[in-house]
């Protein structure tokens, strides 16, 4: 993770205590300033938002799918937008287990490495300019990312030029600058300039990189959901006003499902500011906190040993805890 306004990467630790109320969090080695890491985690977790308050007073009187419905464990991360981007590029018609996957060989072949321990070794995400010189379309095919690995360079060259064409270094402050002065259906035709990115990957950016919280990135499930649950879909005026909408957005207008994007304004209207909150507790319960959802629809089971794998790492961690003398531990409330 990058703490704070820091470029550099830092391996961090985190456990939920068993009364679910308090985050136990570590970073390790030097991670400088423990406010600083302290304040990195209220916003990364968006401790500023109250999904309690969400559900009481914004969607339970307006709408009765919620009533049903527990205001704990899913929130909206605010994660860092370059990740974010690559990840979502990955996560075209792929299920959370390959997506995660694909993040780590990117990492491992591409980023830097942090540091090792307890036998696991730890890298950076790559930057835009470590992927562009660092990867190739050819070696990607060849590490498993398919038709996806054109994507992936394409994207990072890109982004790479506009931030030297704007005098930025930093991926994550180029991307956090596109929103300064800008409407969210600017920054949206900005994010789907880039190679692979159509309207759902360049709302979860905004959603999740970005904090604009009422994105809702509609896609086959939140679709299913608009349609099924809320009887929601567009006539041919709409459609229309649509368009002729999008006629100054060129490459909007190119890359844009009407009919989706109707959804996503209806189910803003519905919800409010934090809409993209309310359709992240509707989508987790949809694809039912299976890792094997893909972006088609279809579901297919976790693999055991990538779960063994998983859960052998978050041992190790555990054990770090206790064994390495420079972690240091705080806690954070969260609701
Ligand atoms: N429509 C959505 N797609 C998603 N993908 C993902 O990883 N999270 C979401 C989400 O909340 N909504």
């Amino acid at each position: 993770m990058k703490i704070g306004r820091q470029e550099d990467y830092s391996v961090v630790i985190l456990r939920q205590k068993e009364d679910k109320g308090l985050l136990e969090y570590a970073a390790v080695g030097d991670h400088g300033d423990q406010d600083a890491l302290k304040s990195h985690f209220m916003k990364y977790f968006r401790l500023d938002v109250s999904l309690k308050h969400l559900f009481d007073n914004v969607w339970i009187p307006n709408d009765k799918m919620f009533a049903k419905l527990s205001p704990q464990g899913i929130r909206i991360l605010a994660q860092e937008p370059w990740e974010t981007l690559i990840s979502f590029i990955c996560s075209s018609n792929n299920n959370i287990s390959r997506i995660t996957k694909m993040c780590n060989s990117l990492c491992s072949n591409f980023g830097n490495l942090i540091t090792k321990l307890d036998g696991v070794t730890y890298y950076s995400f790559p930057t835009s300019e470590e992927l562009a010189t660092r990867a190739t379309e050819t070696g990607l095919r060849d590490l498993g990312f398919g038709y996806r690995a054109k994507y992936i360079i394409e994207t990072a060259r890109k982004l790479a030029k506009d931030k030297v064409d704007s005098g930025i270094a930093s991926d994550t402050e180029y991307l956090q600058k596109l929103c300064e002065d800008a409407d969210y259906e600017d920054v949206r035709e900005h994010l789907m300039s880039y190679n692979g990115v159509g309207p759902k990957v360049a709302d979860c950016v905004c959603l999740m990189g970005l904090h604009m919280d009422g994105i809702v990135p509609v896609d086959v499930h939140v679709s299913r959901i608009a349609k099924r649950d809320y009887q929601i879909s567009a006539n041919k005026n709409r459609i229309k006003e649509l368009r002729a909408k999008y006629n100054v957005l060129p490459i909007t207008r190119k890359k844009i499902n009407p009919e989706l994007d109707y959804i996503r304004l209806m189910l803003l209207e519905k919800w409010g500011s934090h809409a993209g909150w309310a359709q992240g507790v509707l989508f987790s319960k949809e694809v039912g906190g299976t890792s094997g959802s893909t972006t088609s629809g279809e579901i297919k089971k976790r693999k055991w040993d990538s779960l063994e794998e998983t859960e052998q790492t978050i041992t190790k961690q555990v054990k770090l805890k206790v064994e390495l003398s420079e972690i240091h531990i705080k806690e954070a409330k969260i609701d």
